[in-house]
């Protein structure tokens, strides 16, 4: 058995894996796409070898043709020590990652309700990986473990208490490995200890959520029951009226037919008509296209407004911090937010901004502003890694 960890991390047409040894170096990784499609893509590395998968391959045959690539390049000679998987929505079962076992597969099954569009395709990674490498412990890592730290005021939403007795509706959270790994990194930069550190992470990617930490834990986060709710995103609409249910109910559309196009044909894709993806229509805007400059005007209105609403949560404020794809790369998204925010005393170094704080320890505030603002590239796979490790340590595996 090799030292090394395998993250597993299975989106809903997406799978991503990360190899990393035991002193938590990575040592590859690899991308399957388009899975289900007549024509998925797979490679090895960033713009790397390509990997062949049939017509329509699904998320255990691009598992099985990955692995066979890290083997046949002599990546991983035989077993890793432990497998992280990311799993999406582990309800209010799971405050910490947890040592997968058939009870607590089906624990993850339960949730499912909770997260139809993600725990399903988490599960999947899962059985295949366990197929593949019996022996081998396997550890769950929770998107909403890091925020079940919340205060009730902050997870409780103004509904018949009932109902998150009986259904447990309430506020979830989610992207919490991004958010931790800021609540560590952060202070690190700051020269400060994560325990005595208050940041605000906003996690920009396809998917975006904003997470006020407070003496490093979590204490409000913008995504609720679903991964729906918040920020504008690639295509969900975050923040809507609930009144729009019964409003368009009365135009023919039925609930589920609102809840899908509010997931997938709405945020940046349904405002523009064009594209779910930053960078293009950053290019769109820049040639005139008016629906994409309204896009990118509303994500980055709805992003400061949240800003602000998170620094309630927070007796002193020590950074807010820019991640995921869109943060860590889009200098035009971070100014434009941060203009909106300057009322607040946030004021942008347009030349650190635009090297996006790579030459300045990550920061890309002005002298003049009130408060710290750092760029940090998140990594979702190292906190996996970190937790498997540590689970299997203790299982005396590793
Ligand atoms: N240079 C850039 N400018 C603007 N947006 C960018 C840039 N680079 C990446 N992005 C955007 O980041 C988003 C993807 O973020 P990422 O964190 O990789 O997604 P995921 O949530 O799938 O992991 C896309 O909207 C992409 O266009
Ligand atoms: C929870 C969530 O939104 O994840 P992603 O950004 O991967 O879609
Ligand atoms: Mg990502």
């Amino acid at each position: 058995m090799d030292d090394t960890i395998l993250v597993v991390n299975c989106g809903s047409s997406s799978l991503k894996l990360a190899l990393f040894d035991q002193n938590h170096k990575p040592l590859a990784s690899a991308l399957a796409e388009r899975l289900g499609d007549q024509s998925p893509h797979a490679r090895i590395g960033d713009g790397g070898a390509p990997v062949a998968l049939p017509p329509g391959a699904n998320h255990e045959q691009a598992l099985e043709a990955l692995i066979r690539a890290f083997q046949d390049r002599g990546l991983m000679s035989s077993q890793p020590s432990a497998v992280g998987h990311r799993v999406v929505h582990g309800g209010e079962t799971f405050r910490h990652s947890a040592l997968i076992d058939d009870s607590v597969r089906d624990a993850i099954s339960e949730c499912s309700g909770l997260a139809p569009l993600h725990n399903p395709v988490n599960l999947t990674g899962i059985d295949a990986t366990r197929a593949l490498f019996p022996w081998v412990p396997q550890i769950a890592v929770f998107d909403t473990a890091f925020h079940q730290t919340l205060p009730r005021k902050a997870f409780h939403y103004a509904v018949p208490e009932s109902w998150y007795r009986d259904w447990g509706v309430r506020r979830y959270g989610f992207h919490g490995t991004s958010h931790k790994f800021m609540s560590q990194e952060a202070p690190r930069l700051l020269g400060r200890t994560p325990a005595a550190t208050s940041i605000i992470s906003a996690h920009l990617g396809n998917g975006c959520s904003i997470t006020a930490i407070r003496d490093g834990v979590s204490v409000d986060t913008s995504m609720g029951l679903t991964p729906l709710e918040g920020l504008v995103m690639g295509t969900r609409s975050g923040d809507v009226d609930p009144g729009l249910f019964e409003y368009l109910a009365t135009k023919g559309l039925t609930a589920k037919r609102v809840h899908k196009a509010l997931n997938g044909e709405s945020g940046l894709l349904g405002i523009s008509g064009q594209t779910n993806d930053m960078r293009s229509l950053c290019e769109l805007a820049d040639h005139g296209h008016e629906p994409s400059s309204l896009a990118i005007d509303i994500f980055c209105f709805r992003l400061a407004k949240y800003v602000g609403a998170m620094m309630t949560s927070l007796k002193q404020l020590d950074a807010l911090v820019f991640t995921g794809g869109i943060g860590e790369n889009s200098a035009r998204i971070r100014q434009q937010t941060l203009e909106n925010l300057e009322i607040l005393g946030f004021v942008v170094n347009p030349e650190a901004n635009k090297h996006h704080g790579r030459l300045s320890d990550g920061h890309i505030e002005d002298s003049t502003s009130r408060f710290p603002i750092l760029v940090i590239p998140t990594n979702e796979e190292l906190v996996i890694a970190r937790e498997a490790a540590r689970f299997a340590n203790r299982s005396g595996s590793a």
